[in-house]
């Protein structure tokens, strides 16, 4: 079975969205993309809103990763960790993203489209997909450990 991604942009990363998008409608890899939005540069609603829209999707098992744009990647990230059992980060280079994986067990990457150019953030969302947690690794009691902190009702 293939990934559930869901996709999130602000005005600042909507084109970098909109490519990976279609970058991961062909990918044989992923089996759904849901896109939460941003539709077009002229939507100003705020990234805290639709990277929270699209982490509630993954920690609700609608969409099983992330990959969420703004103009640097972290006013995403910094959002969708307001999301319990969701880890996302931004990661602007190969080694970062294979450990957003295997050390975090994060689902979601986070890119900045002010920061890297087109082709280095297709390759790095396509990188992401490369990797699956292993929850026998040595990371696996330290990733426990983070959610050890989540806020409990
Ligand atoms: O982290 C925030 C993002 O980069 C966003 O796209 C731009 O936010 P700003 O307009 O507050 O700089």
């Amino acid at each position: 079975m293939g990934f559930r991604v869901v996709l999130a942009a602000d005005n600042a990363g909507v084109q970098y969205k909109d490519a990976i998008k279609e970058m991961l409608s062909g990918d044989e890899r992923i089996d759904e993309v849901i896109d939460v939005g941003v539709g077009s540069a002229d939507d100003a609603e705020a990234y805290p809103h639709l990277a929270v829209a699209a982490a509630r999707k993954i920690a609700a098992g609608e969409a099983d990763r992330g990959v969420f744009v703004c103009g640097t990647g972290m006013g995403v990230a910094i959002s969708a960790n307001k999301v319990p059992g969701v880890r996302a980060s931004t990661a602007h280079d190969s080694f970062s993203v294979e450990r957003l994986v295997l050390s975090n067990n994060a689902q979601v990457l986070c890119l900045g489209e002010r920061v890297i150019g087109k082709q280095l953030a297709l390759r790095l969302a396509s990188e992401f997909f490369d990797y699956t947690f292993d929850p026998s690794s040595a990371s696996a009691e330290k990733v426990d450990a983070i959610c050890s902190y989540e806020p409990t009702n």
